[in-house]
């Protein structure tokens, strides 16, 4: 693969939700432009971007994949992203670098959920909009283009109109060039005809509608609109041309991608039409390869061929293969060896990388998703990636007893990989915790682990960590006492168990005239501190109490710190049993962002999961709820909130304090 300008290359992220056909659509790209021989097919497993085993066996893109095509003289890097909502930081990563943007829509479904959502992350970067799937039983163009303008802001703006729908899918009509386009299918060869007569009355309505967005393109061009001047068809494309770099309106393309119908005009428009890298928000102004190195990892992926890879975007300068850069983030210098191109499991080395382009290098030592390799004697930091917070979170164990610190390690690694994903130990509750992004992620990660590391796991429901405490004060005894021939053993203590609401333990003595030697002491704070770490209710340690040792007595010879301890330990148990013992639950600060007209049942369902809501307030188009909810009612909160919304809310929360748990519900904890 040849080095390319910064002007010759275009960076395209394709976007959509899931099973739109972005893959099928990135295949299609491949083989019109020589790339790949045969088409492959999503349902045969043998598409060039969903290589992994885990995506051809699903038929879900899960990784975003980079996918370089030359055409006409450029680059064009694709990157397929996936659609599902799981695995939406693989999205961010790409929007980041991308300089523009296709969104793949589904004739028959229209604008779907996720498209919706990612459409929105997109922010300022130009985009256009591929209606797939001409060729399926009830495809709509009209629909998906009706659903569009209801649901984005921007002027939505057809370049084309189908010619023919479903069975009868033959071509389009191009409407600058106002011919009929007509493509063969599997193929994609493509023959030029006269507009059928019968679609002559659309194409004058769609026309007048890409002047217009032509004219909005330019500032010359508009004023001479607004003046009523006729604009002609070389001002036209330069408006056009204006509009798209600038995303000031979203054109529209039709076909489809699984018969390779309708790509090469696309294609030839982001050749034509799409800002190439130096139109970047981040470089904008500048003279990108003027500028010292500043490249951007986006994505780290563990090969098991080639080991660590990270992928990155030169933002600016040059970056040369056999080289030493410089790590802003880490501090650190790294040793650049071969720089490769790649294209689904395919590589090609290429000996430096221009401005604009997107690559990936191997075995880095330190550098992860997010940093910058720059200059050392010039050092830039980009801009991170901003990834999602994950929000299932599940205990995972190892199967075999002795693999801990495999996984531990293991784990270590994937979360390198997916910034998406957290593990954390809870030292009360003994068990691994592992944060996803839904249940599918989890089951990813679970088959991760075994297939590349080799450790066997399954999961189970995270335990609550509960704990137990008094509300009442008491008065207690306990003595330890044993005659076994030769020494005895002798401990005895008063103590006084009371509720201390601001901290969760405190020690005194208040021994009246040597009744417990003061040596013991320390026993005796022992003992409660051990019989603390299993309540009486359902064995979780005990918080929120004050002891007090205020009396005993002791034996010459038979009393021993080990007696004092066991003394402590029989009257704390006792005592908490006559104190009122309660159990108290961890309460979370829970904030959900949705859109407005899922706030009935958000509140609803909060309720019913024992929720105090706090208020709600609006932000932008969503409103923002906040509330406290029980720890053990918010396990598969991530679930349920897709359900409501449709995958549209988000969630957050955080640990708030402790709270008695309900009676009725107490008791079914204490009898598990
Ligand atoms: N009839 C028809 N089917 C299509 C077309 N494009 C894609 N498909 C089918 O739709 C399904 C999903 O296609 P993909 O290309 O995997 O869609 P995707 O958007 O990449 O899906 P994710 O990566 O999972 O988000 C597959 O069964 C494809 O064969 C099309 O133009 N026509």
């Amino acid at each position: 693969m040849n080095v390319y300008p910064t002007e010759k290359i275009r960076n395209v992220a394709i976007i959509a939700h899931g099973g739109a056909g972005k893959t099928s659509l990135t295949e299609a790209m491949l083989y019109q432009t020589g790339a790949i021989k045969r088409l492959g097919r999503v349902d045969d497993g043998n598409t060039t971007a969903d290589f992994y085993p885990e995506e051809i066996k699903r038929k879900i893109t899960i990784n975003t994949t980079l996918v370089p095509c030359e055409y006409r003289g450029l680059k064009i890097n694709v990157l397929d992203t996936p659609g599902f909502a799981d695995f939406a930081g693989e999205v961010k990563g790409a929007l980041r670098v991308a300089d523009s943007v296709i969104v793949v829509l589904s004739a028959v479904a229209g604008v779907e959920v996720q498209t919706e959502i990612y459409w929105e992350e997109c922010g300022d970067l130009p985009r256009i909009a591929f209606i797939n799937k001409m060729d399926r039983e009830n495809a709509s163009f009209e629909k998906a283009l009706e659903e569009m303008r209801e649901k984005f802001s921007q002027p939505i703006v057809p370049l084309q109109i189908p010619i023919g729908a479903e069975a009868n899918f033959k071509g389009v009509v191009d409407l600058i060039k106002m011919r009929a386009l007509l493509f063969e299918p599997g193929t994609g060869k493509m023959t030029e005809a006269e507009i059928p007569a019968e679609l002559a009355d659309q194409v004058e309505a769609y026309k007048e509608q890409i002047v217009e967005a032509a004219a909005e393109g330019d500032d010359e061009l508009l004023n001479k609109y607004l003046e009523g001047e006729e604009l002609t068809d070389e001002e036209i494309q330069r408006g056009i041309k204006g509009a798209a770099t600038n995303g000031t309106a979203v054109f529209v393309f039709c076909g489809s991608a699984l018969n390779n119908m309708g790509i090469q005009p696309m294609m030839d428009f982001i050749v034509d039409c799409m800002p190439d890298p130096s139109h970047h928000s981040d470089v904008k102004g500048k003279d990108v390869s003027a500028e010292p190195l500043a490249a951007l990892v986006f994505k780290t992926i563990a090969d098991p061929y080639i080991g660590r890879l990270n992928f990155f975007r030169v933002f600016t300068g040059t970056m040369k293969a056999d080289s030493v850069v410089y790590n802003a983030n880490k501090e650190k210098e790294e040793r650049i060896g071969n720089l490769l191109v790649m294209r689904g499991k395919e590589q090609f080395a290429v000996p430096e990388l221009k401005a604009g382009d997107i690559a990936a290098v191997a075995k880095l030592s330190v550098t992860t998703t997010g940093d910058t390799l720059t200059d050392k004697a010039r050092p830039v930091i980009l801009k991170g990636i901003e990834f999602p917070q994950p929000t299932l979170a599940m205990a995972i164990e190892p199967k075999s007893k002795g693999d801990e610190d495999k996984l531990s390690s293991a784990l270590q690694r994937l979360m390198e990989e997916d910034p998406t994903i957290t593990m954390e130990k809870n030292t009360e509750t003994r068990q691994t915790i592992l944060k996803t992004m839904g249940e599918t992620h989890t089951d990813i990660i679970v088959e991760r682990l075994k297939s590349k590391f080799g450790v066997d796991v399954g999961t189970t429901e995270m335990k609550i960590p509960y704990r137990e405490t008094i509300r009442a004060m008491v008065q207690v005894e306990g003595k330890h006492k044993k005659q076994t021939g030769g020494h005895g053993q002798y401990g005895h203590v008063w103590l006084k168990l009371e509720p201390l609401p601001d901290a969760e333990f405190a020690f005194e003595e208040s021994v009246f005239g040597g009744a417990v030697p003061r040596n013991f002491f320390p026993a005796v704070e022992k003992g409660v501190r051990e019989a603390m770490t299993e309540g009486v209710l359902a064995g979780y340690p005990v918080t929120n109490v004050k002891v007090t040792l205020y009396d005993g007595s002791y034996h010459p010879v038979d009393s021993s710190e080990m007696s004092f301890k066991l003394a402590a330990i029989l009257a704390f148990r006792k005592g908490m049993e006559q104190a009122k013992p309660v159990l108290l639950e961890p309460i979370m600060n829970v904030e959900v962002l949705i859109p407005e007209q899922y706030l009935g049942d958000i509140i609803g369902d909060l309720n019913s999961k024992r929720g105090r809501v706090l208020g709600m307030e609006p932000q932008g188009k969503n409103q923002l709820v906040k509330a406290q909810v029980p720890l053990a009612e918010m396990a598969r909160y991530s679930i349920d909130l897709k359900s409501i919304t449709q995958g549209r809310g988000k969630f957050q929360m955080s640990f708030s304090h402790y709270e008695e748990v309900p009676a009725n519900i107490a008791e079914k904890i204490a009898k598990k």
